[in-house]
């Protein structure tokens, strides 16, 4: 079977990938942000003989950024792989434009939210968005290759 994706939709799923990758990207350098403030680091090579920095594995922000940035790992790597198989079932491109862009400005307030501004409902309405339409790609999938 060949893999075809439309052109277009495919510079589309381009852009926007590599937009979901710069965020997780600077997820990282958040953590490392919130651990040069607090002065608390995972590993004792890490304190480079500072005397007021501590290893630390509890700290509420830079655990806070952690889980945000887990929480992308989980959603947004699914994503590519079925984004990218569901582009190959023949979506609309008007709707594959927009369930793209929606997933991926709904990754960047889901951080936004949980690391930068923790706010709720928004965090949870923003994972939401883009965890309904995984699910709905996946479905399709399903379906179209049943
Ligand atoms: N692994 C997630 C599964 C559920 C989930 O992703 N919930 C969203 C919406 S409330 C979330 O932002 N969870 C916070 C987190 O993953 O740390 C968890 O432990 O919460």
């Amino acid at each position: 079977m060949a893999i075809e994706i439309d052109p277009q939709l495919f510079g589309v799923f381009a852009f926007w990938s590599g937009i979901l990758i710069l965020k997780i990207m600077s997820m990282a350098l958040l953590t490392a942000k919130q651990r040069f403030a607090k002065k608390v680091f995972a590993n004792s090579e890490d304190l480079m003989n500072k005397s007021d920095a501590k290893v630390k594995y509890d700290d509420p922000d830079v655990e806070r950024v952690r889980r945000a940035h887990q929480n992308d790992l989980e959603n947004i790597l699914p994503w590519f792989l079925i984004t990218f198989i569901w582009l190959q079932t023949g979506p609309s491109v008007w709707l594959a434009t927009q369930l793209i862009r929606a997933f991926a400005i709904s990754r960047c307030t889901h951080s936004l939210f949980y690391a930068v501004v923790p706010k709720q409902p928004h965090r949870a309405l923003s994972f939401f968005v883009g965890y309904w339409i995984m699910f709905y790609e996946a479905v399709s999938v399903i379906l179209h290759f049943l």
